[in-house]
């Protein structure tokens, strides 16, 4: 198999087949709605809150809500009445099963929900997917998060609508060198693995460093990508902000740090600062264009186009070019 991450391979230009970039599109359909760019900024708490999650769902992105110390049910009711659609994490607890019933019984439902624990690969995922069909038929059930085509399969077949895929790429992620496992360091070949397989689609989630690996991403199978650190530094994100030297960062703390956890116990995450990089609409509108340029490079006009792409592996045993026969 070959191996190789972000940062070692680069895509191969084909003929342009536009005037414009302006006439690429860098729109998806992702479940029943389609978003102006295949980017979900991650579920956790210096990312994402619910002002955040409003912006985006008004103006045309996909978004996750985390998870964490929040009232699933009293959001989704305010999501649903300002007209917006609702897309929640959940866990795999009792708890989290209680909060599945409660949408139902009172009609709120939620568009998306997106199962997210640390080995998704998990007898709980199986059930907690079960539980979520057998309540909202409808919603449509994101479950992760997964490194291996094994995995991808058995979420598929339990009836996950799209899988998460990325153990330990994350920026703020140390369970590479805790555990002795995972995706990081190689995400792009994991995702590539995973996307042969996969029937449905597939969020790259982790190690997103620049924008042309949104692209790369799409290139190797992802329908959707979620990042978190190139989101967390900005004037709105939820993280504490913190002056050091003159200069303003906010932190921005993995899901399973002592941080977000409120003590050390499993802890596989840690804390860094993101320096502050201005507004969170203009870094998606330059996204947007960097993914408009990358589909004229592509010599397209879509998404999907990417896909067609042949591409080169720079330095190591794999380095050399890979052409589409
Ligand atoms: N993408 C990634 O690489 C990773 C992401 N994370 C993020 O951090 C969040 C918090 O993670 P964390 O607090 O560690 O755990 P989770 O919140 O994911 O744990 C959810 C449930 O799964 C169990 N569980 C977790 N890890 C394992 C495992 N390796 N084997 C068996 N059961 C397990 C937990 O029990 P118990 O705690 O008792 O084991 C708990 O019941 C996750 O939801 C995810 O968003 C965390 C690690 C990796
Ligand atoms: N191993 C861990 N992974 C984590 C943790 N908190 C979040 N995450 C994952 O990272 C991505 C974001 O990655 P980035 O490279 O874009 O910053 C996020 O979506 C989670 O899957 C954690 O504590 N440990």
């Amino acid at each position: 198999m070959e191996i190789f991450d972000y940062d070692n391979i680069l895509l191969l230009p084909r003929k342009c087949r536009v005037e414009s970039r302006s006439e690429c599109d860098p729109s998806m359909q992702f479940g029943r709605h389609t978003f102006k760019l295949p980017v979900v900024p991650a579920n956790m708490k210096t990312v994402i809150d619910e002002p955040i999650s409003e912006w985006l769902a008004a103006n045309g992105y996909f978004y996750v809500m985390h998870r964490f110390d929040i009232d699933n049910l009293a959001y989704a009711k305010r999501m649903r009445d300002k007209g917006l659609f609702v897309s929640i994490s959940s866990g795999v607890k009792p708890d989290d099963f209680k909060v599945i019933d409660q949408l139902a019984a009172e009609g709120v439902g939620a568009d998306y929900i997106t199962i997210d624990i640390a080995h998704g690969h998990a007898e709980s995922v199986r059930k907690t997917i079960e539980h979520i069909k057998q309540k909202l038929p409808s919603t449509f059930v994101i479950a992760g998060n997964v490194a291996t085509p094994e995995a991808v399969i058995d979420l598929e077949n339990w009836g996950a609508d799209a899988t998460k895929v990325g153990v330990g790429p994350g920026k703020v992620c140390i369970t590479k060198l805790k555990t002795g496992f995972g995706t990081g360091g190689w995400q792009l070949s994991a995702l590539k693995w995973c996307a042969r397989v996969a029937t449905k689609p597939i969020i790259a989630d982790g190690g997103i460093r620049d924008h042309g690996d949104i692209a790369k991403s799409v290139r190797f199978g992802a329908a959707m990508v979620m990042i978190g650190s190139l989101f967390a530094g900005h004037e709105e994100s939820p993280g504490k902000t913190v002056e050091v030297d003159g200069k303003l960062f906010k932190e921005y703390y993995g899901s399973a740090s002592d941080f977000n956890k409120g003590e050390y116990k499993h802890v596989e995450g840690k804390r860094i600062l993101e320096p502050i990089k201005g507004k969170l609409a203009d870094t998606l509108r330059e996204m947007r264009e960097d993914v408009q340029s990358s589909i004229s490079y592509a010599g397209g006009t879509k998404l999907a186009d990417i896909r067609k792409v042949n591409y080169v592996i720079l330095g190591g045993d794999n380095a050399g070019e890979h052409l589409l026969m």
